[in-house]
């Protein structure tokens, strides 16, 4: 990636149009192969079970899949069970699952359904996990403008997986800077979808090895990608979250390589 110029980076690691409404949007990122989705069923259910895209008869015969609600309360149906996702929920879909339908309680306050997918080796069952199942834990300092509050969802702390994990990290007011100290992380890819900032605020967000950082100006409800080989640490203009998604072959949150901040270049 050494060389690329801005436009070249937007399109290689920014997902600039998941959410639409009425319809699901799915992006085979081909990073470690993670499928990052949106779907804002309004008016509609949507339904994903179609294996096509991934070669597979299903889309969960060898997938698993966290879909986080980001918006109004909402339902998802996974083969006929159903779950009520409030905001901030996430569902747990497992491999071997036939048919997930996505839906809204109010039309005029849609869920906004986020997804995150991976190859999975067993089959897990389904299961809601909410925010106040989800474990929280307070980083940071701020005096340093980074205090934050990460909710571990899909964990193996939290409720289990093949290989996803997921969850989702809240700044705390006054707090800019996500993920100090920045890290890499050569066992495991990540997502971060930004969600709950101002459409006049964006966050700056700081890719590429250590010693090659380039910014991202990242809007509402959009994703970036990074590789193992990338840090991936932000600074907003306003309040906002984030939703982490990873998968690789080590899930130990802790499995990190810290970068110094005066290392970085
Ligand atoms: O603010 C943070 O710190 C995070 O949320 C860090 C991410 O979860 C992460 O990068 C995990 O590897
Ligand atoms: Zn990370």
């Amino acid at each position: 990636m050494v060389g690329a110029d801005n436009q070249r980076l937007r399109e290689d690691f920014l997902l600039e149009t998941l959410f639409e409404k009425d319809r699901l949007n799915l992006v085979y990122t081909h990073i470690d192969r993670m499928i990052v989705g949106g779907a804002i069923p309004a008016e509609a259910a949507l339904e994903i079970s179609d294996g096509a895209a991934v070669g597979t008869e299903g889309f969960f015969d060898a997938r698993e899949m966290g879909i986080a609600n980001l918006g109004g309360a909402g339902v998802v149906e996974v083969d006929g069970q159903r779950f009520e996702v409030a905001n901030r929920d996430v569902v747990y879909v497992g491999r071997g699952t036939k048919a997930v339908t996505l839906s809204s309680l109010a039309a005029d306050e849609p869920a906004h359904f986020y997804m995150n997918s991976v190859p999975a080796g067993v089959d897990l069952p389904s299961v809601l996990i909410t925010k106040a199942q989800s474990k929280p834990v307070t980083m940071g300092d701020e005096a340093r403008a980074n205090k934050r509050t990460l909710r571990m969802y899909i964990h193996p702390e939290v409720s289990p997986s093949c290989l996803l994990l997921m969850g989702i990290t809240q700044l705390a007011p006054g707090s800019i800077w996500n993920t100090e100290p920045p890290h890499v992380h050569e066992r495991r890819m990540e997502a971060y979808l930004y969600f709950d900032l101002a459409p006049e605020d964006r966050v700056m967000h700081f890719m590429g090895e250590p010693s090659e950082v380039r910014a991202l100006s990242v809007a509402n409800l959009q994703g970036v990608l990074s590789p193992a080989w990338s840090i991936h640490m932000g600074a907003g203009t306003g309040p906002y979250a984030f939703v982490w998604g990873m998968t690789g072959e080590n899930q130990a949150y802790n499995d990190v390589t810290p970068v110094a901040i005066v290392d970085l270049r």
